[in-house]
């Protein structure tokens, strides 16, 4: 008799939570309904039609069915404007796509981007947080705030400098000349293999010698931080919103991470304890981990020798450090190796412009390109002096810029429009930089669609006030991007020192799928955080013979 009674209790209990659950569900709907609803009211803003129901979702649906099924989020903004031209001129889109995300303001027109990102700048999204939370507990200064931000970010700003990044420049060599061998190994042969996994290996042995002085070894092994760090990007969480069938929800999700947390300490905590020890005899260039350790050794007047460095280590201070590692790490490595890709990607599609950039690596260096790296090696500072190179690189980011910055609303941040006075309540909404539209508006940019690197070397004054609003790839204020200068040396490096010696050819199928015209568009990528090209951009590579470069 009694196993039927203990049932019944079990299905009340069950019925019970599931109607709380259901209620909490609706509650939550109907106030973000409602709150988008009295936004898009008091504003008087221009919207996709509004489900109340099903908030944006079915017009997004709609729109998608145009559009690659797989095309990157961070794209949806432009194609919204391009839907629905009005919205062009509000300078921003309403976005509800709850209960996958919080409802969203996609801002793309310049000045009001300015309004949260620079004066001033809102704190991170709880988007971001929910992310990092469960990998750098949010200690490290791409998530946190206030002074524990400020702190840390003055520690590691002199890392960053132009001139300590140029003493980098004999190991980020090193690391290139691995990934130019690795591809050779299949110049000439039939082979066409995805060139974001090689690039990616690349910059992210590149960010290990110059974050932790350190060879990763990710191009020449199976390096076990590589693949725990990989692996923890695919387990943390990009979907805010109560989701049933987002990863964040396997059952084996906290196992993972906190198996892939263990490596990535086991790895790294010990380069940080020898360097402890080692850093009274350290010079240049000075690693981020050696100014996290000189800053705390500095503060609390301590030396350490390897007798009593486990006792006398701060465990406050390793937590923290680390987490500044892992967000160096992630942050310095794939933005950069998809940017590298679309590099090569535009430079192929665009062959007067790739002729004009080995040109200017043979005026620069030589004509002989196996003679490039001894000459950067002895002064790196000729990498300064490559405006063309430099030019490429930045209309490659303005295309495909990898990542948006998103921000907080605030019930005392409203948004003005610059030109129409229009005002917009910010409170409840993520705010989102589009940077993918605000780089492509034709407002801002002659021919926004086309490769045209000239367009940076153009000295008019009303195009430069345009670039320097409008190009935002890494952000702008006081939160820019840390490792900007670092990404746009090392990219300059890597084509100097590949782009005399190898044809990089795209190879997408002829009938492969595309957006505005191109195979090779940003789409989502399983276990990644930021845009990446279509299929890892598949291609094959060829060896430039001495021929092939006097025709150049
Ligand atoms: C092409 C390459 C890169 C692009 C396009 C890029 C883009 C960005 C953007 C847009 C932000 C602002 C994010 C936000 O507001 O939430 C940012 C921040 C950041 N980036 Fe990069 N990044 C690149 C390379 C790097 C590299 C090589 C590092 C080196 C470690 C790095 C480290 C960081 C860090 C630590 C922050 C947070 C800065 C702060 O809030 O104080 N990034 N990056």
């Amino acid at each position: 008799m009694e196993l039927p009674i203990q049932m019944a209790v079990l299905k009340r209990i069950l019925s019970l939570v599931l109607v709380i659950l259901l209620g909490r569900f609706f509650y939550r709907l109907i106030r973000v309904r409602m709150q988008v609803r009295r936004f898009m009211n008091n504003s008087g803003l221009k919207s996709p039609p509004h489900s109340f129901l099903l908030g944006h979702l079915p017009a997004f649906a709609k729109l998608m069915t145009k559009y690659p099924r797989d095309t990157a989020g961070q794209i949806i903004p432009i194609l919204l404007v391009n839907e629905y031209p009005e919205l062009e001129a509000q300078g921003l889109v309403c976005m509800d796509a709850w209960p996958i995300t919080s409802p969203m303001l996609a801002v793309f027109q310049p000045d009001m981007v300015a309004q949260f990102c620079q004066a001033p700048s809102m704190p991170k999204s709880d988007l971001l947080h929910s992310i990092f939370k469960d990998f750098t507990h949010c200690q490290d200064i791409l998530c946190s705030e206030g002074d524990h931000w400020k702190r840390w970010r003055s520690i590691f700003n002199p890392g960053f400098s132009s001139k300590n990044i140029l003493s980098f420049i004999p190991a980020l060599i090193e690391e290139i000349q691995v990934f130019k061998d690795n591809l050779l190994k299949n110049a000439g042969s039939a082979i066409v293999f995805p060139l974001i996994t090689p690039a990616t290996k690349a910059t992210f042995d590149i960010i290990g010698r110059v974050v932790l002085g350190t060879k990763l070894g990710a191009q020449t092994s199976d390096s076990r931080l590589y693949k725990a760090l990989k692996d923890q990007l695919g387990w943390i969480s990009i979907a805010d919103g109560p989701n049933p069938f987002h990863r964040q929800n396997h059952p084996l999700r906290r196992l993972a991470l906190w198996r892939n947390n263990w490596i990535l300490r086991n790895e790294i905590i010990p380069i940080l304890k020898r360097q402890m020890v080692e850093t009274a005899h350290a010079g240049s260039p000075q690693t981020m981990s050696r100014l996290a350790i000189e800053a705390h050794l500095k503060e609390t007047g301590r030396t350490v020798d390897s007798a009593s460095i486990d006792q006398a280590v701060d465990e406050e201070f390793l937590s923290v450090t680390l987490a500044h590692i892992e967000i160096f790490l992630i942050a310095g490595h794939d933005t950069t190796a998809s940017t590298l890709c679309y590099a090569y990607y535009c430079l192929h599609g665009n062959p007067d412009v790739a002729n004009r950039v080995r040109k200017e690596h043979d005026q620069l260096l030589g004509a002989d390109p196996t003679e490039a790296a001894a000459m950067i090696s002895r002064d790196p500072s000729v990498l300064h002096r490559l405006p063309y190179t430099a030019a490429v690189i930045k209309e490659v980011l303005r295309l495909y810029p990898p990542l948006a910055s998103t921000r907080s609303g605030s019930r005392n941040l409203h948004l003005v429009h610059p030109e129409t006075g229009q005002r917009f309540a910010t409170e409840g909404f993520i705010l989102l930089s589009t940077s993918n539209a605000s780089q492509r508006l034709p407002q801002y940019w002659d021919r926004p669609n086309d490769f045209l690197p000239d367009r940076w070397l153009v000295e008019d004054d009303s195009s430069v006030n345009n670039r320097k609003l409008a190009w935002r790839p890494f952000e702008q204020g006081p939160r820019n991007c840390i490792g900007q200068e670092l990404a746009l040396l090392e990219l300059r490096l890597m084509l100097v020192l590949t782009l005399r010696e190898l044809d990089i050819e795209p190879a997408y199928a002829a009938d492969a799928t595309r957006l505005f015209g191109e195979p090779a568009y940003q789409a989502v990528t399983t276990n990644e955080l930021t845009n990446h090209p279509k299929d890892g951009m598949p291609v094959r590579v060829k060896r430039r013979g001495p021929t092939a470069d006097i025709a150049a």
